[in-house]
């Protein structure tokens, strides 16, 4: 199934985003202020982007099964992530929408979402854009899961929240995609499922650079936003 081969195609990604300074830097908190609020902001305007696709890809299918998996997901990411989001806010000692009123698309986040629109835009098939969403909840699932074992985090862990957010409450989320794509799969060619895998790791690439880019505080050089 194509979907165990993108698993296991997760797995060097999932290993190498573990061992980076953002995760790392909240299993042991010493992760920097400026870095969260930086991942804060920039999250808060790529989850809004990809609830927006989801509203893409509930024109492009005709199951109504998956119509109420959409909408389900758009509301939870929409309104239920903001609780992960939270644990963080309260880290850095501000209120969360007082720190993500100044975000934007900082040069990695930006190629992701566009990554994301391209398939929605380009293909008619929800599995092409799925595939470039299913690193989302995946990636996630498997890095909190990951932490929850290696670690214990104690009562008073600022960042305990976070891992057990993302370890409970998203199984389903990316099932629910792998199905979808392993059903397109089968009536696909070879260059096209050649694509679907492409596009899941470039998607799962892309959540390792956008970690890292909260830890450099990425910013567009050179690009006056007021012009
Ligand atoms: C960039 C990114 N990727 C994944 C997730 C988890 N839904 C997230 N909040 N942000």
């Amino acid at each position: 199934m194509l979907s165990t081969q993108l698993k296991q195609d997760a797995e060097q990604f999932i290993d190498e985003i573990y061992g980076d300074d953002f995760i790392q830097g909240l299993i042991n908190e010493d992760i920097d202020h400026a870095s969260l609020i930086h991942y804060l902001q920039a999250d808060a305007l790529y989850l809004e982007e990809f609830a927006n696709i989801y509203a893409m890809l509930i024109s492009k299918t005709t199951s109504k099964d998956m119509m109420e998996y959409l909408l389900e997901e758009m509301r939870f990411i929409l309104g239920g992530e903001v609780e992960a989001h939270e644990v963080l806010a309260r880290a850095v000692g501000k209120p969360y929408a007082e720190i993500i009123k100044d975000g934007e698309w900082y040069p990695s986040a930006d190629h992701y979402i566009k990554h994301m629109y391209y398939n929605a835009y380009a293909k008619e098939n929800i599995a092409f854009t799925l595939s470039a969403m299913a690193p989302c909840p995946y990636i996630y699932q498997k890095l909190a899961e990951k932490a929850m074992a290696q670690n214990v985090f104690q009562e008073n862990h600022q960042y305990r929240g976070w891992f057990e957010f993302y370890s409970s409450n998203i199984d389903e989320t990316a099932d629910v995609m792998f199905n979808a794509i392993d059903k397109e799969a089968e009536n696909m060619n070879d260059d096209e499922i050649g694509l679907l895998r492409k596009n899941f790791r470039e998607s799962a690439e892309h959540e390792r650079r956008f970690f890292n880019m909260a830890m450099t505080r990425e910013h567009w050089a050179g690009v006056d936003m007021n012009v």
